[in-house]
């Protein structure tokens, strides 16, 4: 087995994880979220996004809270950017990486972005060209790369043909992304292979909502093929609202107990990391949705 050593993870948490959530959540605790991840030693953190407030209304105090974060050096902090409009708002609010967000499926693309595969590309292109001229990182984000909730199965030459398209315009890094959480380990696999045609191991990370509860075991065959990125989300928040009955991504907590459990190193600690999940899942009212925060908090109270 191929296993990386160290693995970089990417808390979603405040952005995909608080995307769906039917409660306003103010941008204070937005903001005090994001300095308990990255007290947590979280080194990337993807805030917010500068999408319409009409389609996602609780990313809408996007540049408050991006305003609020006190910054700390070595944190890369990445926003969701559809189109110039998302950017030309973004850039005001000095993000480190900036993400594009595309489908490996027509259906979920009109869904979600109200366009299809094609029309984001040259959305996206000019997006990708003005970030790198600025300096920022380009990330890109392929959805439904497994399954999607309108189309079922989604075959890997439509993975390839995405990356592909990301790469010919410019994007460094690609997530592939799991978006209801259908994949099992050898359909990830293909995804990721796909990925890899066009994309060097260290440009592609792991993207897996755990509807299914199939998101450990995607992260481990990922490990396995060497991808060392993962995007997770504290105490397991989120879903996508265009993807109805969709669970949040694997929880970051459970992510780091196996890792470390591996010796595989993270840079985070756990009992922060822990304290940052219940913090915000105390404000929403339910538990984290994380079966390691949940053991260990029961361990604390002995
Ligand atoms: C992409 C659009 C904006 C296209 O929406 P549209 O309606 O096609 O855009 P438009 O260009 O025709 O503009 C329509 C209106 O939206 C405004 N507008 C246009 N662009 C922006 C912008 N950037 N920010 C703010 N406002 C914007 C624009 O100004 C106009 O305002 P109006 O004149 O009606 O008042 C829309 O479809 C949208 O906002 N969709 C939301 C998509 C979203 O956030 N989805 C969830 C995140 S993706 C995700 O979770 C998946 C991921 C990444 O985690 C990976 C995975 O798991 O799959």
């Amino acid at each position: 087995m191929n296993t990386p050593q160290h693995v970089k993870i990417i808390d979603v948490g405040p952005r995909d994880g608080l995307q769906n959530e039917k409660q306003p959540v103010p941008a204070s605790i937005k903001v005090e979220l994001v300095h308990r991840l990255q007290d947590a030693g979280l080194k990337e953190i993807e805030v917010t996004s500068f999408v319409s407030p009409k389609w996602v209304p609780q990313m809408g105090d996007n540049a408050e809270v991006m305003a609020g974060v006190q910054r700390r050096a070595g944190v890369r902090y990445s926003v969701l950017t559809p189109n110039m409009k998302g950017y030309e708002a973004a850039v005001l609010s000095q993000p480190d990486e900036i993400v594009v967000f595309g489908a490996a499926s027509e259906a979920f693309s009109q869904k979600n972005i109200n366009c299809s595969i094609e029309e984001s590309i040259e959305r996206f292109r000019p997006v990708a060209a003005a970030a790198k001229a600025a300096g920022i990182a380009v990330r890109g984000a392929i959805s439904c790369a497994v399954g999607c909730p309108y189309e079922g199965e989604i075959a890997p030459e439509r993975v390839a043909l995405v990356a592909k398209l990301m790469h010919d315009i410019g994007v460094e890094h690609v997530g592939v992304a799991d978006t209801i959480g259908v994949g099992t380990p050898l359909k990830v696999q293909r995804a990721l292979e796909a990925t890899l045609q066009h994309y060097a191991v260290d440009q592609v990370s792991g993207h897996f909502h755990d509807t299914y509860g199939m998101a450990l075991a995607n992260t481990l065959a990922s490990l396995e093929m060497g991808i060392w990125h993962f995007d997770t989300s504290v105490a397991g928040l989120g879903g996508c609202p265009y993807a109805k009955g969709a669970t949040g991504n694997v929880a970051t907590e459970d992510v780091v107990y196996m890792l470390h459990g591996m010796g595989i190193e993270t840079g985070i600690d756990l009992d922060k990391l822990i304290d940052a999940g219940k913090f915000i899942s105390d404000f929403l009212g339910r538990k984290p949705h994380s079966r390691a925060a949940n053991a260990l908090l029961t361990q604390r109270l002995g």
